[in-house]
């Protein structure tokens, strides 16, 4: 049975969410964040490794940085997932490149849907989660 995870969830009372961009798609997501950048500044945030560096010095929002995604940052985040610790995750994946941990990747996406958290693979429904969190 699936469990259910509201947009509010978090454990501790603050919202915490997860950013996490392939190389091509990392300047969208750094555009994402400067446009919400004083929403995003309210929230605790989580990142794989190269994501979070860019987001630290582009946009210089505090981040909790894990491992880069070819060395288990998406497993460490899908940790989280499954703890209940995250409220949402935008992850602009690269639609048309194959990655080396595609495993690994599945494996968060996966753990999303199990614990009905929410997760934006792209632009529009990033905009959709974002604006949902604020309410
Ligand atoms: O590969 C990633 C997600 O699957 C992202 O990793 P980086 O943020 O370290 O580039």
């Amino acid at each position: 049975m699936l469990t259910v995870n509201s947009l509010a969830n978090a454990t501790d009372g603050m919202t915490r969410v997860a950013l996490i961009a392939h190389d091509e798609t990392k300047p969208d997501l750094i555009d994402f964040a400067r446009e919400h950048e004083s929403q995003l500044s309210e929230y605790e945030l989580v990142a794989t490794g190269t994501t979070g560096k860019r987001l630290q010095e582009d946009v210089g929002l505090e981040v909790d940085r894990k491992q880069s995604g070819p060395l288990g940052g998406d497993l460490q985040i899908g940790a989280e997932v499954a703890d209940d610790r995250l409220d949402g995750i935008v992850f602009l994946r690269d639609p048309l490149r194959a990655q080396p941990h595609e495993p690994d990747i599945s494996a968060l996406l996966r753990i999303c849907d199990v614990h009905d958290t929410a997760l934006a693979t792209n632009l529009a429904s990033a905009t959709f989660l974002i604006e949902g969190l604020a309410e």
